[in-house]
Formats: C-alpha cells, sequence, structure tokens
C-alpha cells in the first residue's frame, strides 16, 4: 500500500507505464490511454485541489447507453422527503439478514440534503452474501465512506485492491469504480455517503502536529490490473437515481497511475485518542477522524467521530457521554463491543439517530452506574462506537419508520431518573 492522506502518489503495474515528467504525452507507453480523474474543480485553491492521472487499457467512454437500473430496491437518496422530518429519538437493532451483493444490499437509513446541489449525507448498511464478481459500481453523488462492521471485504477499485475488515474503514472517491468481494462469504457494515466537500483531515489547533488520525496511517492500494474483455455490468448513482451499462472488459484496467485522488484505507486502531487527565471529559469532537466541512467554518456537512478503547482517569467527573442538545445531527453505530452511554439496546451493527436539539445521553442505568463509580482509572475495552455528526438534520427513510428493527420503546431508556431533592 502507498501511504500518507492525500498524497501525491505514482504507482505502475508494469514498469515503464507510468509517463515521467508529464501528464499527456502523445503516445503514452504500451498504446494505454491517459485520464483524468476530478475530485475537486480544476481551479480549487492548491491545498484543497485533487486529481490522478489513471493509465489504462481502454478510455472510460468506452461504454454503452445507461438504461435505468432495477436493483438495490432499499436504496433512497436525498431530497429525502419520504417521509416527514421526525424529531423523535430513534434506534434500530443490527439488520438480521444477509441478502444480495454489496450494491444490491445498501438500505438506506437516513440522510439530508441533495447530490445535486451536492450538500449532506446518506447513511446506508450493506449485509451482503454474495460477491460483485463481474458487476461493478460507481457513484457520481458523492464519495462512500464504508465502515465493516461483521465480515471482510475485499473491494476492487480502478486504482487497485484494498482489503478490509472491521475496524478498518474505507473511502472511495466521488467517481471511481468499485466491486466488493467478500472473502468471509458474507459482511455487513454502515457507509456514509457524501454529497458535500470530499472528507479530509480536522485542524489539530492547539494539539499541535501530531495526534489523532496521523496522516501517514492512510493508505492507498498500488496499481493491480484485470486483463479480461468478458463484460461488467457498470451500475452507476447519478442525482439520485441507479442506471446500468455494460462494459465489454473490465473496468479495472488501469495499470499505472498518479496524483493525490485514490481511495484510501484508515486503521480506527491507530487512531491517537486524546481525551482528558484531569476533569471533565471535552466535546468529542476530540474523536474526529475525517471532517467534511461545510461553507461555515467549523460547521461540518459531516464530522465522522469514533469512540475508541481509552483511558477513563477523570477525577471528580460524571464520565460517560453528558445529557446534551446539539444543534449538530448525529447518527450513531457500534461496529464491536458496548457504548458508554447505553448499558443495553444499542448493540454491535445497530444505529441511532438523536436530530438537531433532540435531547439525549445516558440511559438511566448507565447514568446511576456513573454517579455511583469508584473513580479509579479505568480501561475502556474492546469497543468502537462512531457518528456522522451533521449540520443537517437528517431525515428518515421510509424503511427506516416501518422496519421493526425500528426500537418502539427507545424513549423508555430515559425513565425511571428519580427527582433532584432541592433542600428548602
Ligand atoms: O450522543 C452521544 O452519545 C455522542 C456524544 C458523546 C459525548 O461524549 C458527548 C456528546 C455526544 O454527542
Ligand atoms: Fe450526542
Amino acid at each position: 500500500m502507498l501511504t500518507g492522506f492525500q498524497n501525491h502518489q505514482s504507482t505502475e503495474a508494469v514498469s515503464g507505464a507510468l509517463p515521467i515528467g508529464q501528464n499527456s504525452p502523445q503516445n503514452v507507453s504500451f498504446g494505454l490511454y491517459a485520464e483524468q480523474l476530478s475530485g475537486t474543480a480544476f481551479t480549487a485553491p492548491r491545498h484543497e485541489n485533487l486529481r490522478s492521472w489513471l493509465y489504462r487499457l481502454r478510455p472510460t467512454a468506452a461504454h454503452a447507453q445507461y438504461v435505468p437500473y432495477a436493483g438495490a430496491q432499499a436504496l433512497r437518496s436525498g431530497p429525502f422527503t419520504e417521509t416527514p422530518p421526525n424529531p423523535n429519538r430513534l434506534r434500530w437493532d443490527a439488520p438480521r439478514q444477509f441478502a444480495g451483493d454489496f450494491l444490491d444490499s445498501l438500505t438506506t437509513y437516513a440522510g439530508s440534503g441533495s447530490p445535486d446541489a451536492q450538500h449532506g449525507i446518506a447513511v446506508h448498511m450493506f449485509s451482503a452474501d454474495r460477491n460483485m464478481d463481474r458487476r461493478a459500481f460507481m457513484n457520481a453523488d458523492g464519495e462512500m465512506l464504508i465502515v465493516p462492521q461483521d465480515g471482510a471485504l475485499r473491494i476492487r477499485t480502478e486504482f487497485g485492491i484494498i482489503d478490509a475488515a472491521p475496524l478498518h474503514i474505507v473511502v472511495i472517491p466521488r467517481g471511481v469504480r468499485f466491486s466488493v468481494d467478500l472473502p468471509d462469504g458474507r459482511a455487513r457494515g454502515y457507509v456514509c455517503e457524501n454529497y458535500g466537500a470530499t472528507f479530509r483531515l480536522p485542524d489539530l489547533g492547539p494539539i499541535g502536529a501530531n495526534g489523532l488520525a496521523n496522516p501517514r496511517d492512510f493508505e492507498a492500494p498500488e496499481a493491480a490490473y484485470e486483463d479480461t474483455d468478458e463484460p461488467y455490468e457498470l451500475i452507476q448513482k447519478y442525482c439520485g437515481a441507479l442506471w446500468a451499462t455494460e462494459v465489454r472488459h473490465s473496468p479495472f484496467d488501469v495499470v499505472a497511475w498518479h496524483g493525490n485522488l485514490a481511495p484510501y484505507r484508515y486503521d480506527l486502531t491507530r487512531f491517537n485518542t486524546i481525551g482528558t487527565v484531569s476533569f471533565d471529559h471535552p466535546d468529542p469532537s476530540i474523536f474526529t477522524v475525517l471532517t467534511s466541512p461545510s461553507g461555515t467554518p467549523g460547521t461540518a456537512n459531516c464530522d465522522f467521530v469514533i469512540f475508541p478503547p481509552r483511558w477513563m482517569v477523570a477525577e471528580n467527573t460524571f464520565r460517560p457521554p453528558w445529557f446534551h442538545r446539539n444543534i449538530m445531527s448525529e447518527f450513531m453505530g457500534l461496529i464491536t463491543g458496548d457504548y458508554d452511554a447505553k448499558s443495553g439496546g444499542f448493540a454491535p451493527g445497530g444505529a441511532s439517530l438523536h436530530n438537531c436539539m433532540s435531547s439525549h445521553g445516558p440511559d438511566a442505568a448507565s447514568y446511576k452506574k456513573a454517579v455511583e463509580a469508584d473513580l479509579q482509572p479505568v480501561k475502556i475495552e474492546d469497543t468502537m462506537a462512531f457518528m456522522f455528526e451533521s449540520r443537517y438534520a437528517f431525515r428518515p427513510a421510509g424503511w427506516a419508520m416501518e422496519t421493526d428493527l425500528l426500537q418502539s420503546d427507545y424513549d423508555g431508556c430515559w425513565n425511571g431518573f428519580e427527582k433532584a431533592d432541592v433542600p428548602g
């Protein structure tokens, strides 16, 4: 793998395939076709500019007409109008079934904004039981942050192969063709489809030059290509709808590439978790792995935040997440273990949604435990929760409000708090 967050990489699967010193020579070695993939406007500021040059067996332009695609029937897209906005706190059990390939199993929980306007996100889960084989997907509507939760993934992309397992994340940039195969025969996980600005590392401010997700731990694949003339079905998502066409060869035919736009993998266990060594735990923004900014500084289109294993040493402090109401909307998932604000009901593969200003925090059982705890240093182990936090309120998809995975008694976890006893 090639290391470094959005580094400028050069990689060739065949020696001599990559032009030296220029992008588009009159004749590329071996008759390869040069193609630029732009992830930002040509004129985006240099520090935000993302593009790569791909050298391939055939140009991607060589494909038949797209026709509407009938699969992936539970996939929804912004603008989200299937259900009215809903201020309720919502929580879902983990999906029980695995059916279809990665693409066809994508099931939308909630979303905001719209791909046409390039803002907002959608949250989906996949629960797949077959390889995509000779089917490839590309998403013109946004980049896809994939969070495997159960089972490994082998993701073939135009840029090379990425192997991922639970506790990894993979980000596939907008427009990049990819196929997901399942080494374990089945897999489940979460997807954040980001219609907005591409994910980047958060600024570190007074933390300094190091910490949180360190740039060198991000890995892009080395060039690897399939040389087959067997047909592939290529499905794309475009302005909310799915379309399919046939390509008479593998879309993964890139022999060499260079640039700073590529799919990447990150191992969440490498996150340098920072927390209090005195009292009161900081806001969870201290756990931000990646951020997609909106036009308003510090107010994200989406922050991807994790809750990794960590030491709790705070003195005289209520240690679990405190009660709060947030202008930002929070969609949470759990990759493994327990989450310290919930003593039950939030299982790995489950999900919760706390929209703008909805009151939430520890359930009654977790609260009681926390106020009675002997505050020794404690290591929270074997856990990994995460949050997609957005300035845009999420609207649930129709399925998400109808499924029996939706817990009807979620409000009940905040029942039973005793009234404070104020003297006088
Ligand atoms: O709601 C949650 O569980 C996530 C969360 C954790 C925390 O420590 C503070 C705020 C917050 O939204
Ligand atoms: Fe919260």
